[in-house]
């Protein structure tokens, strides 16, 4: 969609089907075997010229998303300003439908689509290694918000294999009340780890071939995320949520990367209509929303 002269991009959030987290580095990252899959929740970001960089925000969660240089969205602008030497001057507007601070790589995605958004109002032809680079610099699950689909990440995630997924899955995720800080999450981990033996994080065959293959049954055998005991550490009453969904019929509950949003694998379009609907009035979490996967990474709309 192009507004008076704009670009817009659509960029899906993700979730971990597999979140294998290694030891602290002395960086303070950790390494990961990052199993990523773009699901049909998006953010649309439109660029439109302006005299300087500002940034609007609609959606349901929009008090909670900066407005400033801050936000993931303008520092993608004037990262790909300075590299080619071009004003940063632009006006973003994120449509955000994407859970803020809940583990779905929501800020990301509009880092990604503020790139792209720009990088084509701007007439920058950028390539796509020097879009994946300016994302790396922006975040770590920034890559994967560029390249959608699934895809493995490892180092800190930003380095990423795409990986193919032979049919769609369908997934509910409960938002939670209230966010949870990323780097807090992994600062538990760490505290819940300490003194222990942490093994490198290696992608699992079994979770891999689930996805290859399409299916459904041996995807949510193989679901796992490092990251759950320490989001439920910080808020224990996921528990609840996760319990009331396998309870009304999931096929598989898990923590959605740091959390606090939770994702339930079901077998059909049919059952997350009644999942969503069943945890919606568990009274465990502040909505439920159906998505399925894997999802298209941050695309142009046509005008
Ligand atoms: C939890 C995940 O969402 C799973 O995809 C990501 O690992 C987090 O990715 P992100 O939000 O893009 O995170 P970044 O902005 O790169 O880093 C935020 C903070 O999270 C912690 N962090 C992040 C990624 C990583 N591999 N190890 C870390 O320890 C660090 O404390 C870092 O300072
Ligand atoms: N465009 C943006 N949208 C939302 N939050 C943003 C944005 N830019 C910066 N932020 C800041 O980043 C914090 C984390 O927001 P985000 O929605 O990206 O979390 P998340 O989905 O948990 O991230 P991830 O899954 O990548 O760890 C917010 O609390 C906010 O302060």
């Amino acid at each position: 969609m192009t507004t008076s002269g704009g670009v817009t991009v659509r960029v899906p959030a993700k979730v971990n089907v597999q979140l294998a987290v290694g030891a602290a580095r002395p960086d303070g990252f950790h390494d990961l075997a990052n199993v990523f899959l773009a699901v049909s929740l998006y953010d649309e970001v439109t660029a439109t010229p302006a005299a300087a960089l500002t940034i609007t925000c609609e959606g349901p969660d929009a008090d909670k998303v900066p407005l400033d240089r801050t936000n993931l969205a303008a520092r993608a602008a004037e990262l790909l300003a300075a590299r080619h030497g071009v004003s940063p001057d632009v006006h973003l507007h994120i449509a955000k439908d994407i859970p803020v601070a809940g583990g779905m790589a929501g800020g990301s995605a509009d880092g990604a689509g503020a790139l792209l958004a720009c990088d084509a109002l701007w007439g920058l032809n950028s390539s796509r290694e020097e879009l994946l680079e300016i994302c790396a610099e922006l975040g770590s699950d920034v890559p994967f918000s560029l390249v959608g689909g699934a895809a493995l990440g490892t180092g800190r995630g930003e380095k990423l294999t795409e990986l193919p997924v032979g049919g769609n899955f369908h997934w509910v995720f409960a938002v939670a009340d209230g966010g949870l800080s990323t780097p807090t999450v992994f600062g538990e981990f760490d505290r819940l780890t300490e003194g222990a033996e942490i093994p490198d994080p290696t992608a699992s065959p079994a979770l891999l071939d689930a996805l290859r293959t399409g299916d459904t049954t041996a995807l949510a055998g193989a679901l796992a995320n490092d990251l759950q005991a320490a989001a439920l550490s910080l808020r224990p009453s996921l528990a609840a949520t996760l319990t009331a969904g396998t309870d009304a019929g999931a096929l598989a509950a898990l923590v959605s990367g740091s959390g606090p949003t939770t994702a339930f694998l079901v077998k059909d379009a049919e059952t997350a209509r009644t999942l969503a609907a069943a945890l919606t009035t568990s009274g465990t979490c502040r909505t439920a929303r159906t998505a399925t996967s894997p999802a298209q990474g941050a695309t142009i709309l046509p005008n």
